[in-house]
């Protein structure tokens, strides 16, 4: 079919549209005379038949596709909200993401080194957060009460699936588990949401929005528990049961895993930013990791330098502690659970340190970078999940007198449009 040269409304209703461009989020947006129109899973320069609600729409047929668009290998796709990108060829796909790190930089007047995106997926994501409502239909044969899934595109539907390829051979086996989990809570008011993390030791699974469990369901789950092999069981962070203490290994450190405690996504985006982190330190003797979690870095820089560890979360800097105490040879560590948003380390603080690394959660570290801009630490470094918090956390380091020698982009959430990076500054 030959491209319509003008954006209109078939006799369908339907609407045509031409993708001008990527929004940030990865939708495709057409620019019409009426402002954006957002369409996710289309490319620039398509054109596209869509369902149009105001500014958002759903793609219903490509009518011309783009040259770099290929077939995604999941059969969820369109209809599960979890992947946004699994349709566009790697390289362009690459180049936007690195992009978005530049823009950011841009924006507020940073003109650095930006390396090549670095591909993080490794065996796939080992941490998965799934939904279960009760539905009227929908869900694959013979669980026709119960959507287990992801949400859909924009969504607050469950979209059932059964398999999901992007997640690592460790999680073989959380679908089942979430599905046997759905049954036996059987959620009705309320959906369930159960996240499962594949730990050394089996899987680790937390469950939010089960109200609080009747000693029958108890039993149920403890059957379940070891039909499904899973580490431990807990419900908004409480124990329910353990057959295993959940385990993962940090250098060479095993962890505890507190429940639900932030984990880096993949085990390959853990290594790549860990790795990162150690280069830039290279030759430090003592070091502040600044939202230290469980001591993903710490441990790791703790083979050779002193650290001192801060994180908010008091159980992640106790499991730090046991991980330090369980593992011989390593530089002395400390931890302290501390509110860095309220509390960042002042300068007299920071004297310590003849390095800081800081990896805050996606609204960035805006009071800790003031306090570090003002300090005489030679060198930060700083490792984010969100371009846009870290070129504002930039820019104050840099009106403080420190240079972005170069910063890294790390795909760790491939077929999103989430990118990490890794950046050094210095004075
Ligand atoms: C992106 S994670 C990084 C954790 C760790 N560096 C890692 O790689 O596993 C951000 C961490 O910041 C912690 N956090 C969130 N808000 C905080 C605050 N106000 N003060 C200190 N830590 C905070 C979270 O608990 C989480 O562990």
């Amino acid at each position: 079919m030959s491209a319509p040269s003008v954006h209109g409304v078939s006799p369908s209703g339907l609407a045509t549209l031409r993708i001008d461009r990527l929004g940030h989020r990865g939708d495709g947006i057409a620019d019409t005379p009426e402002g954006p129109v957002f369409v996710p899973l289309a490319l620039p320069g398509e054109w596209v038949e869509v369902e149009r609600q105001g500014e958002r729409a759903r793609l219903v047929s490509v009518i011309e596709p783009s040259p770099e668009r290929i077939d995604p290998f999941c059969r969820h796709v369109g209809v599960c909200g979890g992947c946004a990108f699994q349709h566009w060829q790697a390289e362009p796909y690459r180049a936007w993401k690195r992009g978005l790190v530049v823009e950011a930089l841009a924006r507020v007047g940073i003109d650095t080194e930006v390396a090549a995106l670095v591909d993080a997926h490794g065996e796939g994501r080992r941490r998965a957060t799934f939904h279960a409502r009760g539905t009227g239909g929908s869900a694959p044969k013979g669980r026709d009460t119960l959507a287990v899934g992801f949400a859909g595109w924009r969504s607050h539907a469950v979209v059932a699936i059964d398999t999901c390829p992007i997640l690592a051979p460790s999680l073989d086996g959380a679908l089942p588990a979430a599905w046997a989990l759905a049954q036996a809570l059987a959620p009705v008011a309320k959906p369930l949401d159960i996240q499962v993390t594949a730990s050394e030791t089996g899987l680790d699974v937390d469950v939010r929005g089960s109200g609080p469990l009747k000693p029958r369901s108890v039993a149920a789950l403890a059957e379940l528990a070891g039909a499904h092999k899973l580490a431990r069981l807990t419900r908004h962070g409480e124990l329910v049961l353990q057959r295993e203490p959940p385990l993962l290994t940090m250098g060479r450190a095993r962890v505890p895993l507190p429940p639900g405690s932030f984990l880096q996504a993949t085990a390959a985006g853990e290594a790549t930013l860990a790795a990162l982190v150690g280069e830039a330190t290279a030759g430090a003797k003592s070091i502040a990791d600044l939202f230290s979690g469980v001591g993903t870095f710490a441990l790791r820089l703790a083979e050779r330098a002193r650290v001192a560890a801060y994180e908010s979360s008091a159980p992640a800097i106790e499991a730090l502690g046991r991980a330090v105490r369980g593992t011989s040879g390593l530089k002395p560590v400390t931890g302290e659970a501390r509110d860095l948003f309220r509390r960042p380390l002042l300068p007299l603080e920071l004297k310590a340190f003849d390095a800081v690394v800081f990896d805050p959660p996606r609204q960035g570290a805006e009071a800790q970078s003031a306090q570090l801009a003002a300090s005489k630490v030679p060198l930060v470094v700083g490792v984010s999940c969100d371009p846009v918090t870290f070129a504002r956390d930039a820019a104050l380091l840099v009106k403080g007198g420190y240079r972005l020698e170069r910063v890294t982009p790390v795909d760790q959430f491939r077929y999103s449009s989430h990118v990490e990076l890794v950046g050094v500054f210095r004075r």
